[in-house]
Formats: C-alpha cells, sequence, structure tokens
C-alpha cells in the first residue's frame, strides 16, 4: 500500500526521478529517464508493482516503519532518514547522482549512528510499469558477487556490501549495522545488450553528488526570508529538467490523482510550453541563467516548423507523439484509475500558451540573456499566427475535455503576447507592422472587456457569456492587462475569494459542478492559484493578507518542502501529481513578490 502523497521525498539525477517513502521504501521509479516505463510502480498499485525497501527490520512479518526523521542534506537532493530503533540509531543516505552521459543510478548508503541495528533491504523489480518479472539471477565478478535483473530491453545491476539472497521474486539482504559502519548499495540501469556497468563508488559519489547541489544553489541570487522555502522549490525545479535537453517536465509522476478514487489522473512526465515558460521566468528571477537558456534552445528546437503546428506540450527531447492510453494492470493510487500514461492534451488548442511563451522569451531579452535572432524569429511568427487565431475558441489553461470555449483567460495572454512583441519591436531595430499589432493590442483588449466582463457582478468571468468564474483571471493585473486598482481587478478578486475559496482560503481552479471541464468527480484547491491569489491581494495593497495567505500555503509543504499540484481541503491531504513545477514557480514568484522590489526590466509588468 503505498503513503501519503507527502510522505514522499524525491531524488533524482536530472534526467528521471524516485519517489522515497519514510519507510524507506522507493515506491516510483522511471529508467532511464523520466517518461521510460517504471521498474517501481508500487506508487499506482501495491508491493507486487515494485519497490525497494531498505530499513531496520529482518523479520518478514514485521511492518516497515516510518522514520523518525528525515531531511535533504543541506541544499541538495540527497535525502536523509534516521530510525531510532531499540538497538541503536540508523541513517539511510538516498541520493541520484547527476550522471551526463553515465548510466542511471540510485544509490543508497546505510550509516550506523550508534548501538547495532538489524537491517532488510528487500528489492522487487518489476520492469514495464509492474507488468513485467524480470530474469534475475547472480554473476560473480572479480570475487564480487552482483545481481542482474534482466527483461528485455532494460538491464538493472545491484551492488551491494551485504550477501544477497532470493525469495518469492524479491531480492533481499539481512545485515546488520553498527555505529560509524557504512554500507552501500547501488541499483544501475544498462540497457541489457551492453556489457555489464561498472560498480560505482559509492562514497566518491556521495562527495560528487553533495558538491554539485551545493554549488547550484549558492547561485541564487534571492536573499530573503524566505530562501530556505525559495531554495528548496529551485532545486526540485532543477531536479524536474531532464540536462541533456533543457526540457522540464511538469511532474515527474503519473496518474497521482487530483481527487482520490476518481479518475482525474494524468501523465505529468512531458514538458508543457506553459509550465516550462513560467518555470524559465523564475529561475531568470533567481539568477538561473544557464537553465533558462537551455531551455529556450530546447524550445526553438521543439517548436522548430510552422507555428500551426505548435504543441502544446512535448516530450523532454521534443518529441510530439505523446499518444494517451491506460495501464489497465495498475490499480492505482488508493483506487484511483485509470493509470494514464501518454497525455491527449498534447492536440489541444490552448491560446494562452502563446503568451506564457512570448513572456518569457521577453524576460529573456529584458533580462540580457544573450540576443537570439531565432528566438525573435519566432516571437514575430507566434504573433503573426495569434493575429489570425486568437477569435477561436480553445481548451484553455485548464486543458478541459468538454467543449471548446472562449476563455478570457486564453484572450488575456493573446493580449500578453502582441503587447510584449509590440515592446520588442519598440526596443529593438526588430521590424515588423507595429501600427497593425497596436490595432490588435487593442482589439483584443475591449473584445475581453466587453465580452468576458460581467458588468452586473462586476467581475471577469471564465468565458464569454459564462456566470461561472475562474481563478486564472487572477492573473489579470500580474501581466499588465488591466492595473491593480481597477475596479473590474478588484471586483473579479473579491469574487474569486467569495466563490472559489475553500475552507483553508486556498481557491479552486472552476466550480468542477458546471461540467465544464467534461470530467466526472471533484478535485482539490489548485495550488498555482491560492499563490496567485496572494499576489493578487497584493498587488491591491492588501499586504498583510496576502502574506497570510502565502505562508499559510507554505505551512502545507511537506516535511521536506514539497508541494504536488494540489491540497484536498476534506481530505487535508497533498493531491495530484507530485512534485509539482506548476506549485513551486509560484512559490518562488510570491516569495519575491513579497520580499524583494521587483526591477523594471524583471518581466512584472506591474513593477514599480
Ligand atoms: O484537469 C484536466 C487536465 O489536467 C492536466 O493539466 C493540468 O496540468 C498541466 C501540467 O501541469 C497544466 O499545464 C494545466 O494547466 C493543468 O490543467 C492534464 O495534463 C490534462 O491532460 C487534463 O486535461
Amino acid at each position: 500500500m503505498p503513503a501519503r502523497i507527502e510522505d514522499y521525498a524525491l531524488i533524482g539525477d536530472m534526467q528521471t526521478a524516485a519517489l522515497v517513502g519514510r519507510d524507506g521504501s522507493v515506491d516510483w521509479l522511471c529508467l532511464p529517464r523520466f517518461d521510460s516505463p517504471a521498474v517501481f510502480a508500487g506508487l499506482l498499485g501495491t508491493d507486487e508493482h515494485g519497490f525497494w525497501r531498505l530499513g531496520p527490520g529482518g523479520d518478514t512479518a514485521a511492518p516497515a516503519v516510518p522514520a523518525d526523521r528525515r531531511r535533504y542534506r543541506g541544499d541538495s537532493l540527497i535525502l536523509e532518514q534516521e530510525w531510532d530503533t531499540d538497538g541503536g540509531t540508523v541513517r539511510v543516505v538516498d541520493f541520484m547522482p547527476p550522471r551526463g552521459a553515465a548510466a542511471p543510478q540510485l544509490i543508497r548508503i546505510v550509516e550506523g549512528v550508534s548501538g547495532t541495528v538489524r537491517m532488510r533491504s528487500a528489492l522487487r523489480m518489476r520492469f514495464s510499469y509492474g507488468r513485467v518479472v524480470p530474469w534475475v539471477r547472480r554473476v560473480e565478478e572479480g570475487g564480487q558477487s552482483r545481481t542482474v535483473a534482466v527483461a528485455g530491453p532494460d538491464s538493472v545491476w545491484l551492488d551491494g556490501e551485504a550477501e544477497t539472497y532470493g525469495r518469492d521474486l524479491t531480492t533481499y539482504a539481512d545485515f546488520t549495522v553498527t555505529a560509524g559502519e557504512r554500507i552501500a548499495f547501488a541499483l544501475t540501469w544498462q540497457a541489457s545488450h551492453l556489457d555489464a556497468p561498472k560498480p560505482p563508488d559509492a562514497e566518491g559519489m556521495l562527495d560528487a553528488t553533495a558538491d554539485f547541489w551545493h554549488d547550484w544553489a549558492d547561485q541564487c541570487t534571492y536573499q530573503g526570508p524566505y530562501r530556505e522555502a525559495v531554495i528548496r522549490s529551485l532545486i526540485t525545479l532543477k531536479g524536474l529538467t531532464y540536462a541533456p535537453t533543457g526540457g522540464i517536465v511538469a511532474a515527474p509522476t503519473t496518474s497521482l490523482p487530483e481527487d482520490i478514487g476518481g479518475e482525474r489522473n494524468w501523465d505529468y512526465r512531458y514538458t508543457w510550453l506553459r509550465d516550462a515558460a513560467i518555470t524559465l521566468s523564475s529561475l531568470l528571477r533567481t539568477g538561473y541563467r544557464d537553465e533558462a537558456k537551455a531551455w529556450r534552445e530546447w524550445l526553438l528546437r521543439a517548436v522548430a516548423g510552422d507555428p500551426e503546428n505548435l504543441q502544446i506540450m512535448y516530450g523532454i527531447a521534443g518529441e510530439r507523439e505523446l499518444t494517451e492510453s491506460s495501464l489497465d494492470w495498475l490499480p492505482g493510487y488508493e483506487g484511483s484509475q485509470p493509470v494514464r500514461i501518454g497525455n491527449g492534451a498534447a492536440g489541444q488548442l490552448q491560446l494562452d500558451v502563446y503568451g506564457e511563451v512570448v513572456e518569457a522569451l521577453h524576460l529573456a531579452h529584458m533580462t540580457g540573456l544573450v540576443r537570439n535572432d531565432h528566438a525573435h524569429q519566432l516571437q514575430l511568427r507566434l504573433i503573426d499566427y495569434l493575429e489570425d487565431h486568437w477569435q477561436n475558441p480553445d481548451e484553455g489553461i485548464w486543458e478541459v475535455r468538454g467543449p471548446r470555449r472562449h476563455f478570457v483567460h486564453s484572450k488575456v495572454m493573446a493580449w500578453v503576447a502582441v503587447d510584449r512583441t509590440i515592446e520588442l519591436l519598440e526596443r529593438t531595430d526588430e521590424q515588423g507592422p507595429l501600427e497593425r499589432w497596436r490595432a490588435l493590442r487593442d482589439t483584443i483588449h475591449a473584445d475581453v472587456c466587453e465580452h468576458g466582463y460581467d458588468p452586473d457582478r462586476n467581475t471577469f468571468t471564465q468565458s464569454y457569456g459564462s456566470a461561472e468564474l475562474d481563478a486564472s483571471l487572477l492573473l489579470i493585473p500580474q501581466v499588465g492587462f488591466l492595473p491593480a486598482d481597477d475596479k473590474r481587478v478588484i471586483g473579479t478578486i473579491e469574487a474569486i475569494q467569495r466563490e472559489l475559496s475553500t475552507e483553508d482560503g486556498f481557491v479552486l481552479r472552476y466550480p468542477t459542478d458546471g461540467g465544464v471541464d467534461g470530467l466526472p468527480g471533484d478535485e482539490g484547491a489548485f495550488l498555482a492559484c491560492s499563490f496567485w491569489l496572494a499576489d493578487a491581494l497584493a498587488l491591491i495593497g492588501r499586504t498583510d493578507e496576502a502574506r497570510e495567505l502565502f505562508e499559510r500555503l507554505l505551512s502545507i509543504r511537506n516535511d521536506v518542502g514539497l508541494l504536488a499540484e494540489e491540497w484536498d481541503p476534506r481530505l487535508k491531504r497533498q493531491v495530484g501529481n507530485f512534485p509539482q513545477a506548476f506549485s513551486h514557480v509560484p512559490l518562488i514568484d510570491t516569495a519575491l513578490r513579497l520580499t524583494q522590489p521587483l526591477g523594471p526590466d524583471s518581466g512584472d509588468t506591474t513593477a514599480p
């Protein structure tokens, strides 16, 4: 039985990632890439679908016990969990070394802290998302015994400083650890047709991994009071970046439910232009230019070609085919079915994406990221496309699976795309139909204010002609569509607070009972929107309320600082894919907004 979502911690090597439970169980790991099939899929099923548990024990009947303490080692993705037992205290250190072109590895080092503790490693590999039992054998090599599991294209090698034995299609190691002793295990993935990988130098890799993360975190320019939360979010975003290409996954998981037991389960192991664009902006604002450059290059490669063919999301190397299907052998997280891989939203029209991408390119330009003519050309072509298509209905920011509509947020973001491009033409020697685009900007603005605003209720609405609200409207002042003191902006913020707030003061994206998204069931409060509410309150001068809401949001991070996509206000639990870039990015942005002045070239159009 998988743990609560917030009981997991993330480790990763910037090509893939694992989730480690408080009980020392790795219940999710896809190899060799984020979007590869999982070798441990216990998270979405049972122990039968694969896990690797390492903790105190030795008695098969004894249940795994949760660690008494856990934390990341400083500013890193190295996880340390400690158990106090009758015999003494033991620490397990879990990490994945940043690997470049080397094979992916998961390393676990058991450290005796005091006394003597009986330990057990139980490893059950199930390839292809829990479906395939591999062929497992022992290989003797240079006096060392290794265990290798092979299935089709994959092989996984276990090296350990403790003797292993097989039982019930599981590989065990029972051993004791005494104070001062260190016992390392490593799991290495290798394409099965290649020679055996070398056993790793676990201790050397631990030092190198710690240095990598500490050096990276030291580059953060934010020094405000929320530095700890900001750095943890940045490290999480870096951990969600696929280093070889610069693509950023929305989350490392698939099908963690937005509604426990329901069917709102999606695969997030892809690069959404929207999520990645806002991630780029946060990284730029906190001093991380290399990642921003890498993503911009990723973007230019991925969207190369006709803007008509632009997708709203791609694979992490720019792949276009993300066909959605269900894994019917997996029971799903706490019974939440179906478990999906691929994502049908890839084929949707979401006009807001043009605004988010152009905004990110604009910020990159304004903050002096090396001028790139391809980026400018792309931006101009996107506006050409928008000029002909902004009046179309779309699926919008929330990727609804119901009928297309004229979503107000989509039109606002189309306005953003045109507005920032006009600024580009005004500030550079780039050529374009300036007057025509100024007129286009005015036309979109007038259209939204006429059809997307309800004067009787003094609020913008979710879509033209609809009475529903939508939390994406909170972004109207942030993107500069209207000033924060405009009565329509204030009316919209107040209406959203009234109608979309949950009892914790967090906000829903929109009312799900109206059927707009075409899906059965409910969902939790959407954390990104809740941060946007804090931003909006700050912008209209209700700073104390904004800060109070922000700190309440910080308080629902798990004990190692991680957030899923949503928060279930009834169950008081995190729900949805985990950890989620779309939650950590607004966390950073709101922390910055509340605590440091934003300069004129910060990309924040509401800056003084
Ligand atoms: O709620 C229905 C949709 O949920 C997913 O989309 C959400 O996640 C995306 C990635 O973070 C985000 O960009 C989007 O705004 C969210 O609505 C899912 O990927 C969709 O397939 C699904 O229709």
